[in-house]
């Protein structure tokens, strides 16, 4: 798509100059030689980036006021101040008004061209990160941009109005309950309950009750169970290789019959409820080795989902942190923070054997460490220990930089420096030695030595 940038200067030669060398680049350009020409221009359509004199002689709005005036309208647009030799300063706050980056007259056309290409990659970034968000955000919490994501959201789309009965795998704290409540959430079962009973939390002794309810316990009360609670709507059963194989017969009666007895009762209760069922265990070999019941597992699994680990996903962490720092912030009112690219770098290689659920502990751990500043980023070096343990990192400390931020050119001057300089001090910066030792001619150490600056 061919670039649309418009440049805004009263002087006829600097627009045309200006114009000139982004032309010969390729770029589409548009001129105005004052404000309301150039608020006329973007309002024909809006350009992907402005040049503006910050003077703009006269003009019935100055640089400055109309580079306010665009930013009203279009805070996302890039602008570019063209300042004079002697009001650098008048550049550097527009700025701090919003202008993108300011040129200096007289220019060269590689600094211009740079600053132009800057901006308009910054621009696509901008929108293209917006959209990502917008996909990525939806409410039924879902979220990723990964093609095992997409996948997964398309299946709960298809699968989530009927009235299947679904079996959600995926590890523990992968977001499986998520999944399960977006399908709830999708379904047209909506405005009815979702009850969540967790297998792996309830005592065997107390499962039947749990799902049952009792008719009358020693008081003469009645209690509902869950089955019942989530009549109209969903039931959630997490983690069902835990439950025991008394219960699971017994469930397996209500799918067959669609009703069941209390615990002590006689009489039926019937219910419509659909079920949802997950677990983080391998049912095939529960299955085998007899603590599943294999008729009820085709009964639960007439639909299999399969949720991702987060290490089959990495590309949405990102997104993830993005979306559990808003959802923490709102509950907690901590200040959100902006992770540094290191730490996103090591975040974004960590394997996180606790999925989800261990990158949400993460995240807010960090916000609770950042509270007092408020400009505080989160850099690797806040992260705990056990996150990027299995990464490489620096022999020493230079400057705080993670490896992992790093371009291979850039780490491996860092990693030959450091190595270079230990083997110099193990050898007494016997040159010699060291060379034999680290297999290089004598003289080429030396150009080594001097090119990462050691020794000298
Ligand atoms: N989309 C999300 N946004 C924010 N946090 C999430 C999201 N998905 C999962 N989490 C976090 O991860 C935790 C684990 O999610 P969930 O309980 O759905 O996983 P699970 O696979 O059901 O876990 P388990 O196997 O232990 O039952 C949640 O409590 C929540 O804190």
């Amino acid at each position: 798509m061919a670039t649309d940038i418009l440049i805004v200067d009263d002087e006829a030669d600097i627009r045309e100059l200006v114009a000139g060398i982004l032309d010969d680049e390729g770029h589409g350009t548009r001129t105005a030689g004052d404000a309301d020409r150039a608020l006329a221009s973007i309002a024909e359509r809006r350009p992907q980036l402005v040049f503006l004199d910050i003077w703009l002689q006269g003009s019935r709005l100055d640089g400055l006021a109309l580079l306010d005036e665009i930013r009203k309208d279009h805070p996302d647009l890039p602008v570019v101040m063209i300042s004079g030799h002697g009001n650098v300063e008048t550049a550097v706050s527009a700025i701090k008004r919003g202008a993108y980056d300011y040129i200096e007259k007289p220019f060269k056309a590689d600094r211009l061209l740079l600053v132009a290409d800057r901006a308009l990659e910054a621009f696509k970034l901008k929108r293209e990160v917006q959209e990502l968000k917008l996909r990525s955000d939806r409410p039924d919490g879902i979220v990723g941009v990964s093609p095992v994501v997409n996948q997964l959201r398309n299946t709960v789309e298809r699968v989530a109005p009927t009235n299947s009965r679904i079996l959600i795998t995926g590890p523990s704290g992968s977001g499986k309950e998520i999944v399960a409540r977006a399908i709830h959430a999708q379904s047209g079962r909506a405005n009815g309950p979702f009850v969540v009973l967790n297998a792996a939390a309830i005592t065997p002794d107390k499962m039947e009750t749990e799902l049952f309810g009792v008719e009358a316990d020693e008081n003469g009360r009645r209690t509902v169970g869950a089955l019942e609670e989530a009549h109209g709507g969903t039931i959630y059963l997490d983690e069902i290789a835990d439950m025991p194989r008394e219960t699971q017969a017994r469930i397996l009666r209500v799918l067959v019959d669609q009703s069941f007895l209390r615990v002590g009762g006689t009489q039926k209760v019937q219910v419509d409820v659909r079920l949802v069922s997950s677990t983080a265990r391998d049912l095939e070999r529960e299955i085998a080795e007899g603590r599943f019941r294999e008729d009820l597992f085709h009964r639960l699994a007439v639909v299999p989902i399969r949720v991702p680990g987060l290490s089959e996903r990495r590309e949405d962490i990102p997104f993830l942190i993005d979306h559990m720092m808003r959802q923490i912030a709102r509950a907690t009112g901590l200040p959100i923070r902006r992770i540094g690219d290191d730490a996103m770098a090591v975040l974004q290689a960590h394997d996180w054997p606790g999925n989800l659920r261990q990158l949400r502990n993460n995240v807010e751990r960090l916000m609770i460490l950042t509270r007092g500043d408020p400009e505080a980023v989160i850099t690797a070096d806040l992260l705990p220990s056990e996150v990027g343990t299995m990464l490489p990192t620096l022999p020493t400390s230079t400057g705080g930089e993670h490896l992992m931020a790093l371009p291979l050119r850039d780490a491996r001057e860092i990693f030959e420096r450091e190595y270079l300089k230990a083997q110099l001090n193990r050898f007494g910066g016997n040159i010699s030695r060291t060379a034999e030792f680290v297999g290089m001619e004598r003289s080429a150490l030396h150009r080594k030595l001097k090119s990462l600056a050691v020794g000298g």
